[in-house]
C-alpha cells in the first residue's frame, strides 16, 4: 500500500454545538473532538460530549480530550461516551495512559512540539514511550496545553518514523495542504486535526472554513497521489 494514495483523515475539534457538529459531518470530517478541559474555552462537560455525540452518524468517530484528567474523570466520561477515542494532551505518563484506558481503549497521545529549535525534543524517544498509543497527535508545544492556533516548524520532524501520525497546531484551509504534503511522508499513515483554523470565534465553529478545509485536505491527497503515479518513459 502506497500511503500517498491514501485519503487522510479529518478531525475537527473543539466542538460545542449541534449545528457544528452537522456541518463537521456534512463536510466530511472522519471524528469530531470535544475538549473536557475546564480551562479551555472550548470546554464541555462529558454530559454535554454525550448529548453532541448523539447527532453522529455511523463511522464519525467521537474523540475525547483531556488534560491531566483525574482517572475517575475519564473513566466517568467514558461511561456516558463509551465508543469514544481518547485524546491525552497533557502532561500523561505512559502508566496514566494505560490505567485510563484499561490497556485496551484506543487513545492519541498528544507530543508537544517546542517551538524554539533550540529546545531538544525526541520525537522516536516518545513515541517508544507510549507504544500503545494508535497514533501520535503532533502539536505546537503552547502555554495552555493546546488550541492556540500556533503552528510548529515542521522541519522538527524525523524523516522517517514507523507510527500513525495527527498533524495539528494552526492549521487552517490555507496551510493544511502544505501541511499534509510536507510531513505525511514521513510517517506511517497522517491524519490532520484542526480547532482555531476553522471558528468564527472561540468555541464557534464556521461551517464555510470547514468545508474550505476538508477541500484543501483533498487537494492535497490529489497531489500527493498525482507525484506517486510511476512515469513511464516515452516509447
Ligand atoms: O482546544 C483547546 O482549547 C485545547 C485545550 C487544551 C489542549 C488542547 C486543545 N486543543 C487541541 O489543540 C490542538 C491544536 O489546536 P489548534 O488547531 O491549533 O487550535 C488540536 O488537537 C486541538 O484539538
Amino acid at each position: 500500500m502506497s500511503p500517498d494514495a491514501l485519503r487522510t483523515r479529518i478531525k475537527i475539534c473543539g466542538l460545542t454545538r449541534e449545528q457544528d457538529v452537522d456541518a463537521a459531518v456534512e463536510a466530511g470530517a472522519d471524528a469530531v473532538g470535544f475538549v473536557l478541559y475546564a480551562k479551555s474555552p472550548r470546554h464541555v462537560n462529558a454530559q454535554r460530549a454525550a448529548q453532541l455525540v448523539q447527532c453522529l452518524p455511523p463511522f464519525v468517530s467521537p474523540v475525547l480530550l483531556f488534560v491531566n484528567e483525574p482517572l475517575e474523570g475519564v473513566r466517568a466520561a467514558c461511561d456516558l461516551v463509551p465508543n469514544a477515542l481518547l485524546q491525552f494532551h497533557g502532561d500523561e505518563t505512559p502508566d496514566y495512559c494505560r490505567k485510563a484506558t484499561g490497556g485496551t481503549r484506543p487513545y492519541l497521545r498528544a507530543a508537544r512540539i517546542p517551538l524554539d529549535a533550540a529546545q531538544p525534543f525526541d520525537l522516536l524517544k516518545f513515541a517508544a514511550d507510549y507504544p500503545e498509543a494508535q497514533a501520535l497527535l503532533l502539536d505546537a508545544h503552547v502555554e495552555g496545553y493546546g488550541g492556540a492556533g500556533r503552528t510548529f516548524p515542521w522541519s522538527r520532524l524525523p524523516p522517517s518514523a514507523s507510527f500513525h501520525a495527527v498533524l495539528s497546531g494552526g492549521l487552517t484551509p490555507a496551510n493544511v495542504a502544505d501541511g499534509i504534503v510536507q510531513v505525511r511522508p514521513r510517517f506511517r499513515t497522517l491524519a490532520v486535526d484542526v480547532s482555531s483554523g476553522v471558528e468564527a470565534s472561540k468555541g464557534v465553529k464556521d461551517a464555510a472554513k470547514i468545508h474550505q478545509f476538508v477541500a484543501a485536505v483533498r487537494s492535497a491527497d490529489e497531489r500527493l497521489a498525482r507525484s506517486s503515479h510511476v512515469q513511464l518513459p516515452a516509447t
